[in-house]
């Protein structure tokens, strides 16, 4: 079959690559079911993707459908430095994104692709005013744990106290979840955080979170259970994780790394099984250079062999640059290898690791999870604190080195060295090394064929197709002839008439 036949959905991506991963792996599962997947996201990131992850113009076969990007101008000059700034950059997204997808979405429909659907990930919800405005269905990509939805949810809905200025130190209950102590709630929510714009980001993607038809979300029935069984009563969710095992077409190529991974997979070939600990903090979080150093002697005096990514942080990120200790690399010799970029998930799958040391981003979280590869939790923000809670006290994968950004405690070297003794050697690395296996048989389980992730997204699917149906079907045209002649509408109604529901017969959103 042509890709021209084939149902169209739009993914639009907030430009973080822990956002962009999930929904391109989503893209690439939706594809491999026989869709056909734009994947979007601004072109300043684009311009890395194509360099760093051989993206070209063509379209990508995966399984029985496509995948094909497109990147959109966010107006700013290359290199403006207020893209490192959210609070100014997150308005400018919305500002450009409101006129530039809707032509994007016309332009498909001229060139015979419809677009029957749009994605996005949480920090961008206007994505979904546009989807409304042009009456096509939408859904939402949650890329944290239902979890954290959950604490989210509750806290915008003001159903449950959470810390606040008066009460800064206070357990939150939350339903079907265990006690969360004040410094293991989503750290967005403190009204302390640095990061009040993420705050305002979520925020605004649950005041729009009745828009989309369906919230999709990269976790797993098994993992969360009675959590998403109450949220499902409450949110249209549908747990489809974990997004990057796609068994229909495990070889698909398309990536959406903003750096070139280094080459460590021949050392780490070179080191004896389960002796390597990986260390990596995800692509947001730096450290100080002084909790740097200890975690450089801690990883020295252990004896450990280590794998150690070190990106550089962006130049206008106002991060300084880290250095290794004088002589680090020297004393370390063989044993140690340092990196920019790894290719986690290869490194996460690799005999010769024996556990992550992580910032516990959901990402890196499912990833290891799903490798069945045990955890030293080192979490700075946001949904971190939350994960590692969950990693140590319910998973049981993990051991903690730390509680947050916000404790602003210097983790010495001995604790490092202590962490990562306990959680390579001894009974507790045992009874966590089986912990992880067993969440890794679950998780293969659920995205199999016939899994509760496959079927969900099987589900989806099916509704999408559905749903293409009926738009086409509202604008008087078949599937078969009413691709261009929707576009075209789309394209004559969309721009003007955004932040405007339509609600007249033609282009009614379906319900
Ligand atoms: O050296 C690295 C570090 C991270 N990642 C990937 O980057 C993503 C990071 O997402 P996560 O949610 O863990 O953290 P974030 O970067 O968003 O804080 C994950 O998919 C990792 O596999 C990678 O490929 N190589
Ligand atoms: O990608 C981000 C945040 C980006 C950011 C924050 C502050 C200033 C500039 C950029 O967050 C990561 O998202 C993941 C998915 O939601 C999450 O699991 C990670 O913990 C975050 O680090």
């Amino acid at each position: 079959m042509g890709s021209e036949a084939l149902v169209h959905v739009l993914l639009v991506s907030f430009p973080g690559q822990g956002h962009v991963n999930p929904l391109l792996r989503l893209g690439k599962r939706l594809a491999s079911k026989g869709l056909l997947v734009t994947f979007t996201t601004p072109e300043s990131i684009g311009k890395a993707m194509r360099k760093a992850s051989n993206i070209g113009e063509e379209l990508s076969p995966v399984g029985d459908g496509f995948i094909r990007f497109e990147f959109f101008d966010d107006g700013w000059d290359e290199d403006e430095p207020r893209r490192q700034d959210l609070d100014q950059y997150l308005p400018q997204l919305e500002k450009v994104g409101k006129v530039l997808i809707p032509e994007m979405i016309r332009r498909n429909g001229e060139q015979g692709r419809p677009v029957s659907c749009l994605i996005n990930n949480p920090f961008i919800p206007w994505v979904s005013d546009v989807a409304d405005s042009l009456g096509l269905p939408s859904a939402m990509l949650w890329v944290q744990s239902s979890a954290c939805f959950t604490a989210y949810y509750h806290y915008y809905h003001g159903l449950v106290p959470f810390p606040s200025e008066t009460a800064m130190e206070i357990d939150v209950q939350l339903p079907c979840m265990p006690l969360l102590k004040h410094d293991e709630t989503p750290s967005f929510l403190y009204p302390t955080t640095p990061y009040p714009f993420l705050r305002r980001a979520i925020m605004g993607q649950y005041k729009n979170l009745d828009k989309p038809f369906c919230i999709l979300m990269d976790t797993f029935q098994e993992l969360e259970h009675e959590n998403i069984e109450y949220m499902s009563k409450i949110s249209p969710i549908k747990t489809v994780g974990p997004l990057f095992k796609n068994p229909k077409a495990p070889n698909a190529t398309v990536k959406g790394d903003f750096m070139k991974a280094d080459d460590c997979v021949g050392w780490l070939d070179s080191k004896p099984a389960s002796s390597v600990v990986y260390v990596s903090f995800g692509s947001v979080v730096y450290l100080k250079q002084d909790q740097w150093d200890e975690i450089a002697f801690g990883l020295l005096n252990s004896g450990v062999n280590f794998l150690w990514v070190m990106k550089p942080p962006h130049k206008d990120s106002g991060y300084e640059v880290l250095r290794l200790p004088e002589g680090f690399l020297e004393k370390a010799g063989d044993k140690g290898k340092v990196v920019q970029w790894s290719p986690q998930e290869q490194v996460l799958a690799h005999p010769s690791v024996a556990c992550f040391v992580t910032h516990c981003g959901w990402n890196s979280t499912m990833e290891a999870l799903t490798s069945g590869m045990p955890v030293v939790a080192f979490p700075q923000w946001g949904d971190q604190v939350t994960d590692a809670k969950y990693l140590v006290d319910v998973f049981k994968v993990g051991v903690r080195m730390c509680r947050g950004e916000a404790e602003n405690k210097l983790i010495t070297r001995d604790v490092v060295e202590q962490c990562l003794r306990e959680a390579t050697s001894g009974p507790k690395a045992e009874e966590m090394k089986q912990n992880a296996m067993k969440w890794s048989a679950a998780a293969e389980a659920a995205v199999a064929e016939g899994g509760s992730s496959d079927r969900n997204i099987q589900a989806f699917v099916d509704e999408v197709k559905r749903r293409s149906l009926e738009v086409l079907a509202a604008s008087g045209k078949s599937a078969a002839n009413g691709g261009a002649e929707l576009a075209g509408k789309v394209a004559s109604d969309g721009v003007e008439e955004l932040g405007e529901p339509k609600v007249n017969g033609e282009f009614k959103a379906v319900a």
